[in-house]
């Protein structure tokens, strides 16, 4: 498979290295190390910051393209778009950071506290924000990165904006860190990417994906994602990018895989969740997570993904995580539906975005066309789109007959040849 490498290189001064054993902000709040291993960081006048374990900042990153100053333009200042520019800003990357909220481009220059979402942390004084108004063309042209950390529902308008602004000989790099499909058209956002801006730039897109709360990457809790993109360079140079001891990253070359397996996750996790609500224990928890593996894995394979990318950290790893903890949107929209609660009113007072709920819709297209089975994901379907009751939907997946357990597609790979061959390549 071959790529046209079109992209930047970064061209920043090499960082000094004691900014790769100390963050800027780890710097600023802990004193000893012994102090920090024990207590969360303090700042005299402003409530505590929680930082990394003090072990992992005496870790230091082997020298490399790594060690390199990017400018970065973050679009969407959400928990996850504002977690992972401070991530960037605290390895010393000049970040900026655009919203749509007056209030949030306010706060977050003046009291580096972002009002709507991980509301407790306190952001780097070097974070910029911009907005409301979208970047002008000159501001993305200054960009070594583009990162796009919006809901999939709003991928393809926000790259039919920035389109013109791109010099397809000189693209900075694109990332991309949504899970979810767009409901429409079922579009994966490689496929959005090719749609608006052309092959050229979707060839060395790259998606990060994998078990990754915001609020605990803010907390430097360590944490692995899945880095993925056409292009090898491309993700080598996400890879660098984002790197660090307490947030690790691993290349692979199976974007639609990690893109399909980010996005099928989330359906699950709403599975998961209204077993909890409906007062299921651990065996049960333990099944969906398995029999989610099996489906989406399925699901993938009959795409033209590799089924090996859905054991990777975009896949079980991602999984898992939300299957397993009331930390996650969408297990928290399946449980409260488990408990009974009307869907609208727990959109209306969620506070954030849950993609599985728009993702059942666009995968239920997916699932009918590529016509795989996935019972649980229909069922969630049912519940979320078709007003179907909750108690019954889980008895009929209960009812269902017995089934050969690990069974793939015989004949996989459509939708993604379908892809490949827009992208002016093959699958090989
Ligand atoms: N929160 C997390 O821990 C993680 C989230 N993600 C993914 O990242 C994406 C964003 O998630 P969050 O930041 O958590 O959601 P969020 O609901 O916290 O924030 C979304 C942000 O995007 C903005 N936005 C929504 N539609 C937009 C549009 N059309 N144009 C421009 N901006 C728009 C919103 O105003 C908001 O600032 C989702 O696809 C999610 O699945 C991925 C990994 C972890
Ligand atoms: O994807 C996530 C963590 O990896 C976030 O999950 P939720 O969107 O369900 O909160």
């Amino acid at each position: 498979m071959k790529n046209i490498l079109i992209f930047r290189k970064f061209p920043r001064k090499a960082l000094s290295p004691t900014s790769w054993h100390r963050p800027h902000h780890l710097a600023r709040f802990c004193t000893t190390p012994a102090a920090s291993l024990l207590a969360p960081h303090r700042c005299s006048s402003s409530p505590s910051r929680p930082a990394t374990p003090s072990r992992l900042l005496t870790m230091s990153l082997p020298k490399s393209d790594a060690c390199r100053k990017s400018k970065v333009l973050v679009f969407g200042a959400g928990n996850f778009g504002s977690c992972l520019a401070d991530h960037l800003a605290d390895s010393q990357h000049e970040v900026f950071v655009w919203s749509r909220s007056p209030n949030i481009v306010q706060s977050l220059n003046d009291s580096h506290r972002n009002p709507e979402y991980l509301k407790d942390h306190i952001f780097p004084a070097t974070l910029k924000a911009i907005g409301p108004e979208f970047p002008t063309a000159e501001t993305i042209q200054q960009m070594d990165v583009l990162l796009f950390a919006i809901p999939t529902e709003g991928v393809r308008q926000t790259l039919a904006v920035l389109r013109p602004a791109l010099d397809e000989d000189n693209l900075p790099l694109l990332i991309f860190v949504n899970k979810g499909v767009e409901i429409n058209t079922r579009a994966l956002t490689l496929e959005i990417i090719v749609d608006t801006c052309g092959p050229k730039i979707a060839k060395v897109a790259t998606f990060i994906s994998g078990p990754s709360f915001a609020k605990e990457i803010v907390r430097r809790q360590p944490t692995s994602v899945s880095v993925a993109s056409l292009s090898k360079e491309a993700a080598q140079q996400a890879s660098d990018l984002f790197h660090q001891p307490w947030f690790r990253c691993y290349t692979g070359d199976d974007p639609i895989g990690v893109e399909l397996a980010g996005a099928l996750k989330n359906v699950y996790a709403i599975a998961a969740g209204m077993a909890d609500g409906l007062g299921f224990e651990n065996n049960t928890r333990a099944m969906l997570i398995t029999r989610g593996l099996a489906e989406m894995t399925r699901i993938g394979t009959a795409y033209g993904a590799s089924p090996l990318t859905f054991l990777s950290l975009a896949g079980v790893g991602d999984l898992f995580l939300t299957c397993s903890s009331t930390a996650s949107r969408n297990f928290t929209v399946g449980y409260r539906l488990g408990k009974g609660e009307r869907l609208s009113y727990i959109l209306d007072t969620l506070g954030s975005v849950a993609e599985g709920v728009s993702t059942a819709k666009g995968l239920k297209k997916v699932i009918d066309d590529l016509a795989v089975s996935a019972p649980i994901a229909s069922a969630v379907y049912g519940v979320l789109h078709e007003d179907k009751d909750v108690h019954e939907q889980a008895q009929a997946l209960l009812c269902l007959p017995a089934m050969s357990e690990l069974d793939l597609p015989s004949t996989p790979g459509r939708p993604a040849q379908l892809l490949m061959r827009k992208l002016g390549m093959e699958i090989v």
